[in-house]
């Protein structure tokens, strides 16, 4: 099974406690938004997922296995996490030959994805001249690199134009059709609304509700007011606190 599964994962950067204690499995076949305020956890949670840091306590395991053992990963989890990863020098198709490489994955595989997140034209201009757009492409197309099982993306919409947010919501829902796991984080409810099949709502690093979109959404009329509702006592900054 291609599940994402957390088991009381927990991650405390000194007394912050950026995911408490979060138990779920992120299932194939569907979308699953990722939602919560900003500082709800979602980002470390990924960035646990992938090794990026270490729990404090609790386990993080794709397809049963911890994503450090995971060999030649791009096969197995495609992430996009940070737009800003490519280096800005290197050619948009250069920085994915080199992901390419050490992933044992063809050239072909490169120009195909290039042509999946309409790149192709760009593929030889260096990272530094691309748009915000441009780099949530490029991000996405290294996630896809590795054709792989389960997919991660981290508000994969931003810096897009509305043909490009449309492209996307297409693409998850047809990554997901395959089979395959993917999970989207993302402040646009409108947009999670059209795109996702099940939700995981997090505040303050704690889960506060999985299940699916119909449900969630129940009799609240929206997926943006049930979120508020829920999320009214979980929110980090507030106008009055900022001012
Ligand atoms: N490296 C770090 N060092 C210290 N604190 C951190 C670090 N990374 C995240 N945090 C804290 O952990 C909490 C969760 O942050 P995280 O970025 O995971 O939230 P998020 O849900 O992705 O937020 P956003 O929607 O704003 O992207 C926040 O309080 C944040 O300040």
């Amino acid at each position: 099974m291609n599940s994402i599964d957390l088991v009381r994962l927990t991650k405390r950067y000194g007394r912050v406690r950026a995911v408490d204690g979060l138990t779920c499995t992120v299932e194939p076949g569907r979308v699953t938004g990722f939602l919560g305020p900003n500082g709800a956890g979602k980002s470390t949670t990924m960035r646990l997922v992938l090794g990026l840091d270490r729990p404090s306590s609790g386990t993080a395991t794709v397809g049963g296995r911890p994503y450090a053992s995971l060999d030649e990963p791009l096969r197995h989890v495609g992430a996009l996490l940070d737009a800003g990863a490519a280096h800005p020098a290197r050619t948009a198709r250069d920085h994915l030959l080199a992901l390419a490489h050490s992933n044992r994955l063809g050239v072909r595989r490169v120009d195909e994805v290039l042509a999946e997140t309409g790149l192709t034209k760009a593929a030889r201009r260096r990272v530094r001249t691309f748009s915000l757009g441009m780099r949530q492409r490029l991000g996405i197309a290294a996630a896809l690199l590795g054709d792989p099982p389960v997919l991660m993306l981290d508000e994969p919409t931003n810096g897009l134009d509305p043909e490009g947010i449309i492209w996307v919501r297409e693409l998850m829902r047809r990554l997901a059709a395959e089979g395959r796991t993917v999970l989207v984080s993302s402040h646009l409810m409108a947009e999670t609304a059209q795109t996702a099949d099940h939700v995981l709502v997090l505040g303050r690093g704690r889960l506060l509700a999985d299940g699916p979109l119909a449900g969630f959404v129940g009799s609240h009329g929206s997926l943006e007011r049930a979120y508020l509702e829920l999320t009214a006592g979980a929110v980090e900054y507030t106008a009055d606190e900022r001012s």
